[in-house]
């Protein structure tokens, strides 16, 4: 049996630790008791930790399943149906329920919430991803919960994630999460499915993306979820790509959270190889097709490669090319030589009307107010040195 680790329990445990942005998965099966109904006592408790761990200074996103098993309870079906717009249907419904749950018990314990439906498309397409990815980490600062679902309404099969743990994982890697907390009805991952084979054993701690760990996990084991273990598994693996590390835990251990907050090493943890800042670096650079360019002074030149500074516009002195928001672009110093890449705020159109210029001067020009840089430091990766 591999468990292949790099890492032990202990070692896992401090990284939720010392884990500042968290991003925790529900279930289905568990929001909603196995289909019953949304457990009022169950959302009340993760939402009593989720406030703690704000109140403690660290950034948590909530991303809840559940939509579709309440909005068949609320409509009076008894089984889940195939058609996909009866499906979308029962969602819309349910989310209303689910989301008000939330926004109750937080702001209860004196955290403000938010929801926020994504699509997958949502994040594939490099504008949205930066739009989305600016929203949730404004969101984090002012201290709210975000409360994330999937746009249920708008997708089709093809496109759809079909299971939330999927969304977790893009969430964790849109936000660059230190931790993914899938919470479900197993206390973690077994060597095979518990509820089809008695002798099944725990496992504490493996690598993230070990692909023995695929054999191990089987469909969903209830009617109410979807993905199963096999979907947890495939997320701690994409989780991984931006350096997460997720822990599968049961949701109704007391306290779950909070003790896997103070290092107590619960469920399985799934630890990443890569650290976040280099998994940021590669992913950044794996987009090769550079869009375009911006030449920058020597001033802005130096702050980015020896300060680690992010690009403002005022530091720019030309553009080239034609790219949009969330393309990659080159950054350039006035003799030719690149200094970095990254991912560009604004599109080439933009940029141009913003050379040289303060941000104060931003809404003026472009007629509405966004981020102050050309490309952030966490968006930029330096070319040499
Ligand atoms: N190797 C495994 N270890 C633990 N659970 C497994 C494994 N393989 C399959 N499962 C099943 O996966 C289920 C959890 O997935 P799912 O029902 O989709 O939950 P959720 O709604 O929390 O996403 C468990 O109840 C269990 O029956
Ligand atoms: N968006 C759907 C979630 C799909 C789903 O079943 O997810 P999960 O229970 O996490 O496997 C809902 O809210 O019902």
């Amino acid at each position: 049996m591999s468990q292949v680790i790099d890492s032990t329990a202990s070692e896992a445990a401090d990284l939720v630790r010392h884990a500042r942005r968290i991003v925790v998965k529900v279930g289905s099966s568990l929001v909603t008791n196995e289909g019953r109904g949304l457990d009022e006592g169950a959302i009340g408790h993760w939402s009593q930790q989720l406030a703690a761990l704000v109140q403690q200074g660290r950034e948590l996103i909530m991303v809840s399943s559940g939509a579709i098993a309440e909005g068949m309870k609320r409509l009076g079906w008894s089984r889940r149906p195939h058609e996909i717009n009866e499906l979308q249907a029962a969602a819309a419904v349910g989310q209303m329920g689910l989301v008000q749950m939330y926004e109750t018990q937080l702001r209860a314990c004196g955290v403000g919430s938010a929801q926020v439906l994504l699509t997958h498309a949502d994040l594939a397409d490099r504008e949205r991803y930066l739009n989305a990815r600016s929203t949730l980490l404004t969101l984090l600062q002012l201290g709210v919960v975000p409360v994330i679902n999937e746009n249920d309404t708008v997708v089709n099969d093809e496109i759809k994630f079909g299971d939330n743990d999927t969304l977790g994982a893009l969430v964790a890697n849109l936000v660059e999460a230190d931790v993914l907390v899938i919470l479900t009805d197993q206390k973690g991952l077994y060597t095979a499915d518990p509820r089809r084979d008695p002798e099944a054993r725990f496992v504490h701690v493996a690598r993230a993306g070990d692909p023995a760990l695929e054999a191990m996990a089987g469909g969903a084991g209830s009617g109410i979820g979807k993905g199963g273990m096999i979907t947890k598994i495939l997320a701690a693996k994409r989780a991984a790509a931006s350096g997460a590390s997720t822990v599968i835990a049961w949701g109704r251990e007391p306290d779950v959270l909070l003790r896997l907050c103070a290092g107590e090493a619960i469920g399985t943890a799934l630890v990443a190889q890569t650290a976040k800042h280099q998994a940021r670096k590669r992913w950044i650079s794996d987009h090769l097709q550079l869009r375009g360019a911006v030449v920058v002074d020597d001033g802005a030149a130096a702050k980015i490669a020896r300060e680690g500074k992010s690009l403002l516009p005022i530091g720019m002195t030309a553009v080239e090319g034609d790219f949009s928001r969330g393309d990659v672009i080159a950054v350039r110093d006035a003799r030719g030589q690149e200094v970095a890449r990254g991912l560009a705020n604004y599109a080439s159109s933009e940029a141009r009307l913003l050379c040289r210029k303060s941000s104060a001067d931003f809404e003026r020009l472009l007629g509405y107010a966004a981020e102050p840089e050309m490309i952030h430091r966490d968006n930029l990766v330096l070319s040499r040195g």
